[in-house]
């Protein structure tokens, strides 16, 4: 049984092969953490439904990161007991993304029972958790019980309903002028500075809103191409940023070409692609200002080209996403 409707839910969908899960959403379509119901009705229909793999994909980059991660991966289990003694814990980084690539999530299920159209996903919208029940005497190991009145036997249960951070370990007051205030506590995006002296801030722990943002000392808008999702390749940018911060406060002078970072969008422009293929893309007054890509659509480095340049894309209207012209080749 797996709860939740974000990006541990989706990703153990995909990942899970030969296992019958029940995937209990509490909306109307899946993913909604990232997606509308127009991407995520493709999503489901191309990927989910028929189950085709689109996992050999993997980029090289994400592989290195992987085995980065691999050398301060600590597994925890229900039998090292030292995990119940918080002075025993050793903080290491989290697992990262493509954690998912080290495990095999290969159940039991006899195989030739199970076609490819994953089939053995059950999904129950609209609904959530309303009991577990783990008795000896029951034939599984749980029941759980809907809030839609179904129950389920299963093995295990996966909660990813999303994390709350820990932030207000720390008192912040929420004072500073120019600053962004969230989760009760307040961080100043030029400076990544909380309400705290030398306190920095960054990754899920604060939400920044660089797009509203003016860098007043040097002139520079922030990026106005920020829209933050709590995701590893988000954490690596404020993470950055805020090591520059700090770098910059430290050494007391400026520092040039710090990254600037942030965005938003104004004007919203889709289209369905091939059979295969989703490409949404949004435009600003006629610069590409962020995309959906979902399927093998070869336009991620274009794109993520034409977001960085800012080449004003007004005269080609509808043929950007024309799949008869290569645009990669045009923009080359
Ligand atoms: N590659 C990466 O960088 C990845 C990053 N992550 C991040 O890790 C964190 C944890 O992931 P995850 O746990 O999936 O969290 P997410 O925030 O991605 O998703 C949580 C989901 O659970 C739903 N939800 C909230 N409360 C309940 C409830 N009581 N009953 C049923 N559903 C509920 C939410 O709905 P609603 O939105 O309506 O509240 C949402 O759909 C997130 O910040 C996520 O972005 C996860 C996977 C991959």
């Amino acid at each position: 049984m797996i709860v939740g409707n974000g990006g541990i839910a989706m990703e153990l969908i995909h990942e899970i092969k030969s296992c019958q899960v029940v995937w209990a959403i509490k909306d109307t379509h899946i993913g909604n953490a990232f997606f509308d119901q127009e991407p995520s009705s493709f999503l489901y229909n191309h990927y989910y439904k028929n189950g085709e793999d689109n996992n050999n994909n993997e980029d090289e980059d994400d592989k290195k990161i992987d085995n980065e991660i691999d050398n301060n991966l600590k597994i925890y289990d229900s039998n090292n007991l030292d995990i119940y003694d918080k002075s025993k814990v050793s903080r290491n980084s989290s697992i990262g993304p493509q954690w998912y690539n080290k495990y095999k999530f290969i159940g039991n299920v006899d195989a030739s029972k199970i076609n490819q159209k994953n089939e053995n996903i059950t999904i129950e919208y609209g609904t959530t958790i309303k009991s577990i029940d783990s008795d000896d005497g029951c034939e599984w190991n749980i029941m759980v019980e809907l809030e839609n009145g179904k129950s389920y036997g299963c093995d295990f249960v996966v909660s990813a309903t999303g994390v709350l951070t820990n932030a207000m370990e720390i008192d912040f007051t929420p004072q500073m002028p120019d600053a962004t205030i969230q989760n009760g506590y307040t961080v100043n995006g030029e400076t990544m500075q909380t309400t705290i002296p030398n306190i920095f801030s960054a990754g899920d722990v604060c939400n920044i809103q660089w797009n509203h943002q003016t860098n007043n000392n040097n002139n520079n808008q922030y990026h106005q191409n920020w829209f933050q999702m709590k995701l590893w390749s988000q954490a690596r940018i404020m993470g950055r940023y805020v090591a520059q911060c700090i770098a910059k406060k430290s050494v007391e002078k400026e520092i040039d070409d710090i990254d600037i970072i942030s965005t938003s969008f104004e004007f919203e422009f889709r289209t369905d692609y091939s059979s295969s293929q989703y490409v949404r893309i949004y435009l600003y007054k006629g610069r590409l200002r962020g995309a959906i890509l979902i399927g093998e659509t070869d336009l991620e480095e274009t794109f993520e080209n034409l977001i960085l340049n800012q080449i004003d894309l007004s005269r080609y209207g509808q043929e950007l996403l024309n799949p008869n012209i290569d645009i990669e080749d045009y923009f080359d």
